[in-house]
């Protein structure tokens, strides 16, 4: 909970609307942001970085909602992307393409035309042969590619592994050891220009520390490649900052800046961030409602109408998401497996939590606006869910439900 979600009379509401009158209108499961918890995460991390010039290029990948993306874009944001699905949305949102820095080791020639006829800010580029595909692109389209290397720091983000980015293990990014060697290249070939570097190390990080390890290998290198000639016009120091979930006691947007602004102190170049979860983790909540209650033999399961289809942090992360009522009840807790309707074992929201609730009672599951619709899927042809803003007293629906069929109509029957 938090001041944009938070009970007013037993009752959760996000900013001025009763949640469970959401889920009545709209249905569940359903996506609810607050705008004004959007809205004041984007100038906390602008009024963190005031004193040097920056870009925030807010990480579609978080979550890609269209009224989201815009959102951002008015309020001044550039935008991270991986793929040329997400540069489309970013367009379609009214986002500049000129504020778009386009990271992933895997980027298509179909996807590196579209950025280059997009005009890009910068490509992050990850390896040797992606920069020699994008020179010779670039190229043949009679056009320069700004670049940035991301550079592999070999800094352990202290986050779960799956998320980690920056270890030599790690498929991301430009060996370390190898990294002034290709900028050397890279500053020789005809068809691209080097702008600046690129560094992430990973998600959800709870601590300051590594962010400034990773910077100050980075800065290491940048001094390096101006002893060889070649200066910068940006550092990107990727995203990564981490929210609070359950206990965690991550640094505050103002406190990771201050430490990033010290480490770049005496440095003149333009700095790029890229912050995904920290933007939109905790404005956003997942409502569901709860199907069946079931008493087993071991284990008492609240049967939600949410799966890992909606939200497949559970069961890919353990990642734990508070569940809250929508309305408060009087009755002793119980202890529920909160799970979906999914076959899979897997297919939970929540283990063992103290509930006091009744069949058809609706249930918000807290922190769930980044990497929640996002990483949803149609598994066991799900529909995906709605996706709703809240502005004050005011509710939109900013995607409507899926329907079934939407989910096949592209197929075909062959005899
Ligand atoms: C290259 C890159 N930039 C930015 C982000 C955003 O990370 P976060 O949502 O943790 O801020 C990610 C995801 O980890 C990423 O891979
Ligand atoms: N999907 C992850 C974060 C991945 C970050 C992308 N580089 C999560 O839900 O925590």
């Amino acid at each position: 909970m938090n001041e944009y979600f938070h009970y007013q009379q037993d009752q959760l509401f996000a900013e001025g609307v009763a949640l469970s009158d959401i889920a009545r209108r709209f249905g569940t499961p359903c996506y609810v942001y607050s705008r004004a918890a959007l809205t004041d995460g984007y100038r906390q991390f602008d009024e963190a970085l005031k004193s040097r010039e920056h870009l925030i290029c807010y990480a579609v990948k978080a979550n890609s909602n269209l009224a989201i993306l815009n959102l951002f874009a008015r309020l001044g944001a550039g935008f991270d992307i991986v793929s040329g699905g997400e540069l489309q949305r970013v367009l379609a949102a009214g986002g500049a393409a000129g504020k778009v820095v386009f990271s992933g080791v895997g980027k298509s020639e179909a996807e590196m035309r579209q950025a280059l006829e997009a005009e890009i800010l910068c490509f992050n580029v990850e390896s040797a042969p992606e920069l020699d595909r994008l020179n010779a692109l670039a190229g043949s389209m009679g056009k320069v590619a700004p670049v940035s290397l991301r550079v592999n720091p070999d800094v352990d983000a202290k986050t779960h592994p799956y998320i980690s980015t920056g270890l030599k293990q790690n498929k991301f990014g430009v060996a370390y050891t190898e990294a002034l060697a290709l900028y050397r290249k890279a500053a020789d070939m005809p068809h691209v220009r080097v702008t600046g570097m690129d560094c992430h190390i990973g998600s959800q990080l709870t601590e300051t520390s590594p962010f400034i390890a990773a910077a100050e290998k980075v800065l290491a290198l940048v001094d390096k490649l101006a002893a060889a000639g070649i200066t910068l016009e940006h550092l990107d120091l990727g995203g990564g900052l981490g929210i609070r979930y359950d206990d965690e006691t991550p640094p505050s947007i103002a406190e990771y800046g201050k430490a990033l602004l010290a480490a770049l102190q005496g440095r003149s170049e333009k700095l790029i961030v890229e912050p995904g979860r920290v933007l939109v983790g905790n404005a956003g909540v997942l409502l569901t409602r709860i199907e069946y209650l079931k008493h087993g033999e071991e284990k008492n399961f609240a049967i939600v109408d949410a799966a890992m289809n909606d939200l497949m942090r559970p069961a890919l992360y353990d990642a734990y998401h508070a569940i809250l009522p929508l309305q408060k009840r009087d009755d002793p807790a119980q202890r529920y497996e909160v799970v979906g309707p999914i076959c899979e074992t897997g297919d939970f929201i929540g283990h063992a939590r103290e509930m006091a609730v009744d069949k058809g009672d609706a249930l918000a599951v807290m922190s769930a606006g980044a990497y929640g619709m996002s990483m949803s899927s149609n598994y066991n042809t799900r529909p995906r869910a709605a996706e709703v803003m809240v502005d004050g007293a005011v509710a939109h629906l900013i995607r409507e439900r899926e329907t079934v069929r939407q989910l096949y109509a592209a197929e075909k029957i062959v005899a």
